[in-house]
């Protein structure tokens, strides 16, 4: 029942080609987070979209169909909880030191110097995440450790690429 619930919406968000593009998921993701008074955000740009779009299009149709969706969706739905476990003073926003227990609670191991990245690459001024920037920092760490370990065939943690196999990766991100 949920699931078929889940493909009507959907349906209504994709239009008659079935495949959400950038500005669709931007509405869809705006709508939503409108209704969560604890997660703050001045709403997701469309090139946060188009990037997020990017990341999740598996089968590089350019946009995304009802399963690279539903993954997003999932993803971005326990993604929004841990946000709100981390956001400790309920500022709707995470600072750089909650965004450190957050990525870890995510799953994601990185070192010193990645989190300082993160922090410069999303944080405001006064060094706080708001909801959106989370939410494309996570699509992009999920999708860059896929990426990798897709090319990681024997599991040694190395890979090698050439340069346009990499620029495949990073550009298209
Ligand atoms: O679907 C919802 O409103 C909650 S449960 C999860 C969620 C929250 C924010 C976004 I943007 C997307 C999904
Ligand atoms: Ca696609």
């Amino acid at each position: 029942e949920e699931q078929k619930q889940f493909r009507n919406i959907f349906r209504q968000i994709a239009g008659d080609d079935m495949e959400i593009n950038a500005e669709e998921l931007r509405n869809v993701l705006n709508n939503v987070v409108k209704k969560h008074k604890d997660l703050r955000s001045e709403g997701f740009e469309l090139e946060s979209c188009r990037s997020m779009i990017a990341l999740m299009d598996t089968d590089g149709s350019g946009k995304i169909n009802f399963d690279e969706f539903r993954h997003l969706w999932d993803k971005i739905k326990s993604w929004q909880k841990i946000f709100k476990r981390y956001d400790t003073d309920h500022s709707g926003t995470i600072n750089s030191y909650e965004m450190r227990n957050a990525v870890n609670d995510a799953g994601f191991r990185l070192n010193n110097q990645l989190y300082h990245i993160i922090t410069m690459r999303y944080a405001d001024k006064n060094m706080n995440i708001d909801f959106d920037s989370f939410v494309c920092c996570f699509v992009r760490l999920d999708a860059m450790f896929r990426a990798f370990h897709a090319f990681d065939k024997d599991g040694d943690g190395i890979i090698k690429l050439n340069v346009l196999e990499w620029l495949q990766l990073t550009l298209y991100a």
